[in-house]
């Protein structure tokens, strides 16, 4: 009953409202319109491409233009206008003649490209001349992909990062894949956003707590279980033994979870006393005879990071013994490690990490989560993501169509038939039609309402993988 999310599968309704009134308004005989996605720049220096595919098979791909949403749609925009606006006709056209078939044509870089910022991402144009006004009709749902490329930009840069620290301090990076939890699904705006954002950051990462990621990475992505997570306590499951109970509710984890990992809250009530008093001698029995059959991951979560992080380290260090591993860094016993849930993003990974290190503890001892940082603290303009028109075909004649604001010079649009190419071994956009179509890197990926490509998730995460984890001699 109430299955779709937004009120309405109807894709006729999935627009600006003024984008209704908008064949009424290109010049006389415009025959094509042709326009590009880009991100301007931002917060960093490249964008990770990812989630477009997610929006075609959702919206694009397939019959999705009816007669009975044609007149949905007109009944709609009749009350919302107060007037007759609707391009009745051009959507019955594309019911009759295309069969209800989008005749559009995307072209994308391949998901999980890492494209400098300022480069054309995607394309889309109209495949009949009758159909000049859809291309921008859907600018409104396709330019939703700056959310999963902005997660996963933002995760990329993150696991960058914690690779830097692993090289340094660690034997390894064996465990990069786990170093960054999603926490952030209770953050997110919506369960569809979750799903959406969860996935982009399982291209960076394989822990997640965001189930419906999973779900989202396997019906969109193909890809069975996109990623992983352990037993672990909350606050709740401690405190309701109370706080004289806290030892009974540690040893209680350890004994429902004897093996494998198994993470508890202990910042309850007193971290310092959880770890010196509980962890580290009434249950340090218990927790060393897990042996590597099992680690116990302690989490604190409150306080300044950077000191809470290291001073449990410490405590651990002292109770548990630590070893020197081939970096010269400290090492806890395998059957004990820390994760760090609070405060976590881009901006403070750095600063925990790099007190680590003058600390002399590997990065390797410590895994984090990020919640609201990872999945909602972004949005549009962390990457400024855009969409203009480049081209045009009106009466016949080719229109490189640009805008150059001279109030803002920084939005100035690229013009013309837009190549993306490897010049130099670098990407490159070029302009005009000056580019090489034989050399562009932008593959149809929609054609007609078909699906022309389609993505796999571990694609797409060969397509993202960091230098470090490429080459981790460099
Ligand atoms: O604190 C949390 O906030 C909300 C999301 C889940 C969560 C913790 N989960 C967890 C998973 C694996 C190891 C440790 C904790």
């Amino acid at each position: 009953r109430f299955a779709e999310a937004a009120g309405t599968d109807n894709l006729l309704l999935i627009t600006d409202s003024y984008k209704v009134t908008h064949h009424l308004q290109y010049p006389p005989n415009t025959t094509t319109i042709c326009s590009y996605f880009e991100s301007r720049g931002g917060k960093f220096p490249y964008t990770v491409f990812f989630g477009l595919q997610y929006i075609l098979k959702r919206w694009l791909v397939g019959p999705v233009v009816t007669k009975e949403k044609i007149k949905e749609a007109k009944d709609i925009y009749h009350l919302h206008f107060g007037q007759d606006v609707f391009n009745e006709e051009g959507w019955n056209y594309i019911v009759e003649v295309h069969k209800g078939y989008l005749p559009l044509r995307i072209k994308a870089v391949p998901e999980g490209s890492v494209v400098p910022t300022r480069n054309v991402l995607f394309t889309v144009e109209n495949t009949d001349p009758k159909c000049y006004w859809l291309t921008n009709y859907f600018e409104t749902l396709l330019v939703q992909v700056w959310y999963p490329m902005t997660v996963a930009t933002n995760s990329r840069c993150q696991k960058e990062i914690i690779a830097k620290y692993l090289h340094e301090t660690a034997d390894n990076l064996n465990q990069l894949p786990f170093k960054l939890h999603d926490f952030g699904f209770r953050g997110c705006t919506s369960v569809e956003a979750a799903g959406i954002g969860g996935a982009a950051h399982l291209v960076n990462f394989q822990g997640t707590d965001t189930i419906v990621a999973l779900t989202t990475a396997k019906k969109y992505y193909g890809c069975k279980t996109a990623g992983f997570s352990i037993p672990a306590a909350e606050h709740s499951t401690i405190t309701t033994w109370g706080p004289e109970g806290e030892k009974e509710a540690f040893k209680n984890m350890l004994d429902k979870f004897p093996t494998g990992l198994v993470a508890c809250v202990s910042d309850s009530y007193n971290i310092w006393n959880a770890c010196e008093n509980i962890w580290g001698d009434q249950l340090k029995d218990a927790v060393v005879s897990r042996g590597d059959k099992g680690t116990l991951v302690i989490r604190p979560d409150s306080g300044e990071p950077k000191e809470i992080v290291v001073k449990v380290l410490n405590i651990l260090g002292e109770k548990f013994g630590t070893t020197v591993n081939s970096k010269g860094y400290k090492m806890l016993p395998p059957y004990v490690r820390v994760i760090q849930g609070d405060g976590i993003s881009y901006e403070t990974l750095s600063e925990i990490l790099e007190f680590m290190k003058e600390n002399l503890w590997s990065a390797d001892m410590l895994a984090f989560g990020s919640g609201g940082a990872l999945l909602q603290r972004l949005d549009r303009d962390t990457q400024k993501c855009a969409f203009k028109c480049n081209y045009a075909i009106i009466n016949g004649m080719e229109v490189n169509v640009f805008k150059d604001p001279i109030t803002d010079r920084g939005k100035k649009s690229k013009r013309g038939k837009l190549t993306l190419e490897l010049h130099n071994n670098e990407y490159k956009t070029f302009e005009e039609g000056s580019g090489d179509p034989s050399k562009d890197l932008l593959e149809v990926v929609f054609e007609n309402g078909h699906l022309v490509k389609d993505y796999s998730l571990s694609s797409i995460r060969n397509a993202a993988e960091i230098d470090l984890v490429k080459n981790p001699n460099k």
